[in-house]
């Protein structure tokens, strides 16, 4: 047994235990790769021939007065971020909580934008740019998405939508459904946290769910390029900030509800109501639902639309079960039983439990929009999906019986219950879990997400995430005070992530798990209004190589 850690440990990189073992799945390797391709310093992703729509039309159709001469003007796309406008665009001028969106018409007229549409303020504001004006008499956020529709021409498109939302596991099952679509023979496009995808295009996401306008500039491009079904990650406050205007899903799925963004939506009622209005014929045709939980079974009852349900609990009704059939740190196995002798036998390279599930959700979506399970297994070799989910239990380590080191991007109670569980079940070792909380965000969380830690992991080490404008020692205590209360883990606190990276390191042995939850994909850390770079996977492969557990 470790004596008890004190609360400032030095730091030491010594070797530890076998090094590195090479990767068993190459695919695995390949869809790494692929993610680095990028778009240059592009914020959104455009159709490349667009075809010009007159603004008179425009402005005919949505009721809009106009201010200033039109002269027969067209444009070519939307943009309601001054830094990303194009020529040819229209420039929304959107009232926003810090700033009005027609301060900026200067900018986005010296870009190339054609004509701007705001409200009466805006009119005001933006009229002194010198570009016409298109005045709504409703917020313009109202009726963004039907504008960027109309523009981009992606009223009816013939891709398949699927969108998903659930606190936990939106953008793994996004990756899933891409992968599996890709499986089938088909091609996929999708928008997650991490980046908006089209082929080889990429793009860093700034928002969960784009903004309307970026939203259909980026299916114009999926049409485009022959994108036969695209995987959307809908967050709650897309729903409720007309995010997904425009868009009319084949099939939504929910996953799983729990604590998140109630600095937001003020309780957890508003916050599941927002989730559930995706199950109205306004937003999609057909869902699929976990009905695992409480709130699935009313997603389930209080549907507007027809829904399928899946459920991974024994005794559970359901129309699709899961069964998890092995889970190892490298995986799991299951085997997903539908209706009319349906059924799919596979494989997730990333391990929990909860991945079968996601694994699982993304199947049901294409069985219900018609794809086969057979074509989708027809494409596999064994059953095994080789999806890479960037952040999200991603191993940086290689493999094999040393201290393996996985860096996700778990920020809520509910993915540190699943994530420890899941761990529980498969590390040999103990588990070393270190992890921070977002600062100005849902504060209400802190001390639950500490006494989860506190009660699944072996040793707790509290770093800092991004504090933004808290003071990070403030954050920091909440945690610390929640990982205390369980009275199990050995708990450390060390503020600086870089050190903690390498304290969790240090004190590893063969057979145990390092977990660090929070930064995920991302490669930033936001401290008192500045964006320092912070890669979290570099940061933690530097310091393995240090340690001489990676080459
Ligand atoms: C609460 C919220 O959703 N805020 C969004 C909102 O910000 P805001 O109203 O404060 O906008 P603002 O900064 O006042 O700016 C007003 C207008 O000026 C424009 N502008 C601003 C600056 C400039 O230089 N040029 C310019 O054109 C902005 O694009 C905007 O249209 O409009 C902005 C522009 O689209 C968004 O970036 C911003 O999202 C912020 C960054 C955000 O953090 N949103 C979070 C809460 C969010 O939406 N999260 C969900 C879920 C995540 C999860 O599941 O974990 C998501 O889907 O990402
Ligand atoms: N089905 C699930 N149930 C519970 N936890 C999950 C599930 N799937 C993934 N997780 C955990 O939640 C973390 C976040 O996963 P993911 O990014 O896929 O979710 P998300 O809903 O997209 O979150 P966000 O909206 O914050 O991006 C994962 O890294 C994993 O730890």
């Amino acid at each position: 047994m470790r004596p008890r850690l004190r609360s400032e440990p030095s730091i030491s990189h010594r070797r530890l235990g076998s090094s590195c073992h090479s990767r068993r799945n190459t695919d695995f390797d390949a869809r790494r790769r692929q993610t680095h391709v990028s778009n240059g310093d592009a914020l959104s992703i455009r159709p490349r021939t667009p075809l010009p729509v007159s603004l008179e039309a425009v402005a005919e159709r949505f009721a809009l007065s106009i201010r200033g001469e039109l002269e027969g003007a067209r444009v070519t796309g939307v943009s309601l971020d001054s830094r990303d406008v194009r020529v040819g665009d229209l420039y929304i001028g959107m009232p926003g909580a810090k700033r009005h969106g027609a301060d900026f018409a200067e900018q986005a007229k010296k870009r190339g934008a054609v004509a701007i549409l705001s409200d009466e303020a805006g009119a005001v504001l933006g009229g002194g740019s010198g570009l016409p004006v298109l005045v709504a008499s409703q917020h313009p956020r109202e009726i963004l998405g039907a504008v960027a529709a109309m523009i981009y021409g992606t009223e009816n498109i013939a891709a398949k939508l699927f969108g998903v939302t659930g606190t936990n596991g939106k953008t793994s099952v996004v990756y899933l459904l891409a992968e599996l679509m890709r499986a089938a023979g088909l091609t996929p496009g999708l928008s997650s946290t991490a980046e908006r995808r089209v082929g080889d295009e990429v793009i860093p996401a700034n928002l969960t769910s784009p903004e309307a306008s970026e939203l259909h500039g980026l299916l114009a491009r999926m049409s485009e390029t022959g994108v036969d079904g695209v995987a959307i990650e809908v967050s709650a406050q897309a729903v409720v900030r007309h995010r997904l205007d425009g868009v009319h899903f084949d099939i939504v799925a929910f996953n799983n509800f729990s604590q998140d963004h109630l600095d937001e939506f003020g309780d957890l009622e508003s916050y599941f109501a927002a989730k559930r209005a995706l199950f109205t014929p306004e937003h999609a045709a057909r869902g699929v639902v976990v009905v695992d939980s409480e709130y699935g079974r009313r997603i389930v009852a209080e549907s507007r639309i027809p829904v399928t349900r899946l459920a991974t609990e024994y005794g559970q009704e359901a129309e699709w079960h899961l069964a998890v059939t092995r889970q190892t740190l490298d995986g799991v196995s299951f085997v997903l039983q539908g209706p009319a002798g349906a059924s799919f036998r596979g494989r997730v390279p990333v391990l929990g439990r909860f991945m079968a599930e996601n694994a699982a959700l993304a199947l049901i979506m294409l069985h219900e929009a018609g794809i086969p399970l057979a074509r989708v297994e027809a494409g596999l070799s064994g059953g095994l999906i080789p999806v890479y989910i960037p952040g999200r239990l991603e191993e940086i380590t290689a493999g094999g019986e040393g201290p393996r080191f996985f860096v996700d991007y778990g920020h809520t109670p509910g993915s540190f219950e699943a994530m420890l569980e899941a761990l529980g079940e498969v590390t040999p070792g103990r588990i070393i879990f270190m992890f921070g909380a977002d600062g100005d965000r849902d504060t209400t969380k802190r001390e639950e997400m500490g006494r989860i830690a506190g009660a699944g992991a072996d040793t707790v080490i509290i770093c800092d995430y991004h504090p933004r404008s808290e003071p990070p020692e403030a954050i920091r205590a909440q945690l610390l005070k929640g990982a205390r209360s369980a009275n199990r883990a050995t708990v450390i606190e060390e503020g600086d992530p870089r050190l903690a990276v390498r304290l969790a390191i240090s004190l590893a042995e063969p057979g145990d798990v390092i977990l660090y939850a929070g930064p995920g994909h991302e490669d930033h850390q936001e401290v008192a209004g500045k964006f320092l770079p912070y890669s979290a996977r570099e940061e933690v492969r530097g310091a393995l190589r240090e340690a001489g557990l990676l080459h």
